[in-house]
């Protein structure tokens, strides 16, 4: 979209009922209807990374279907985030899901073309080894990137029955390939039992700093959001949501569920708390269908997804406006 056109935003549910039609994203237009668009809602419909119940595949479709009931404005930022910029559905990424290196390559090849037309990425999983290559590509555009990682888990172990490219180890490769700013690296969220102490040795010397979902509770989402907002400055940010942070009862369908989690208000409350980032791209993984009722865990997540796009799209109207101001000097 060019600075003088306007938007093409959802379909009107005034006039054509919002459960009809095929689901795209909150009912955007898809990207191909549009040429070009500056935040791309994309799935990656794979989960052949999981340690545990199957299922994340079919996450993304889900979350489009839930998404059917957000609406234009968001008041919780004050913002209409489809008007204020270009939102599309980029639709899936057809991965292999036989071959995890494969899949992985051609997850970081299509992330490299969006990237490449100028679109941020709200990428939804698809199970957490996604972010790995998600990562490689923002990092061959930004550099090393702040990344804020919400989850049940750390997942930067090291392998899974050998195998590198897991749910389990996106971040330890990450760190490995120098593809992350070390010094604002933060999991939120965290909980359960690990695997020995180590775990939490081993992430430490990574650079990660640790709010648990009991930090969460006692101290409060917005003590929590400014806490993150000073460690991460105005460095390029990359935020990944796997929807496990939340608890069973707000995300039962997923597939590594640990009990005494987040809400989904201090989820969202936390990243409203994180508008002003530089917020280059996220992802919203690990929403596995089956497991869920009543669409509470795809409802959870596609909220999340919209806080995340109404940040991303108000930061591109600020930039437009901040560029306007200085060709008009
Ligand atoms: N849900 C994610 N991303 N990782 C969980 C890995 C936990 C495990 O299998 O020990
Ligand atoms: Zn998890
Ligand atoms: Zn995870």
């Amino acid at each position: 979209m060019s600075s003088n056109e306007t938007p093409r935003g959802p379909v009107d549910s005034s006039r054509i009922p919002r459960y009809a039609g095929p689901a795209t994203f909150a009912r955007l237009p898809r990207l191909d209807e549009v040429g070009r668009a500056d935040v791309a809602v994309v799935g990656v419909p794979f989960d052949s990374g999981v340690s545990y119940r199957p299922g994340a595949r079919f996450g993304g479709n889900a979350i489009r279907e839930a998404s059917r009931l957000l609406r234009p404005y968001n008041p919780a930022q004050d913002a209409s985030p489809f008007a204020l910029a270009q939102v599309a559905d980029g639709g899936d990424i057809a991965v292999n899901p036989f071959n995890i290196n494969e899949a992985v390559e051609t997850v970081e090849a299509a992330a490299d073309e969006l990237l490449g037309t100028g679109a941020r990425l709200m990428t939804l999983g698809g199970d957490h080894t996604i972010a790995l290559p998600l990562l490689r590509s923002v990092a061959k555009k930004h550099g090393p990137v702040a990344l804020l990682h919400f989850d049940a888990h750390l997942d930067t172990w090291d392998t899974y029955f050998g195998a590198e490219y897991t749910h389990g180890t996106p971040f330890r490769r990450a760190v490995e390939e120098g593809i992350l700013d070390t010094e604002a690296l933060s999991h939120v969220g965290i909980r359960g039992p690990l695997y020995g102490k180590q775990d939490l040795t081993d992430d430490e010397k990574m650079g990660f700093g640790i709010v648990t979902s009991s930090d969460v509770y006692r101290r409060g989402a917005d003590e929590v959001a400014d806490q993150l907002r000073q460690r991460i400055g105005d460095r390029p940010l990359y935020i990944s949501i796997d929807i496990d942070c939340l608890d069973p009862a707000h995300a039962p369908g997923t597939g590594t569920p640990e009990a005494g989690g987040m809400t989904s208000r201090e989820l969202l409350e936390i990243l409203r708390g994180l508008a002003s980032c530089n917020l280059v791209s996220a992802d919203v993984v690990e929403v596995a269908p089956a497991y869920d009722h009543a669409e509470i865990t795809s409802v959870a997540a596609s909220h999340t997804a919209y806080e995340l796009t109404t940040i991303m799209s108000r930061q591109i109207a600020a930039a437009r406006t901040d560029l306007k101001e200085s060709e008009a000097k």
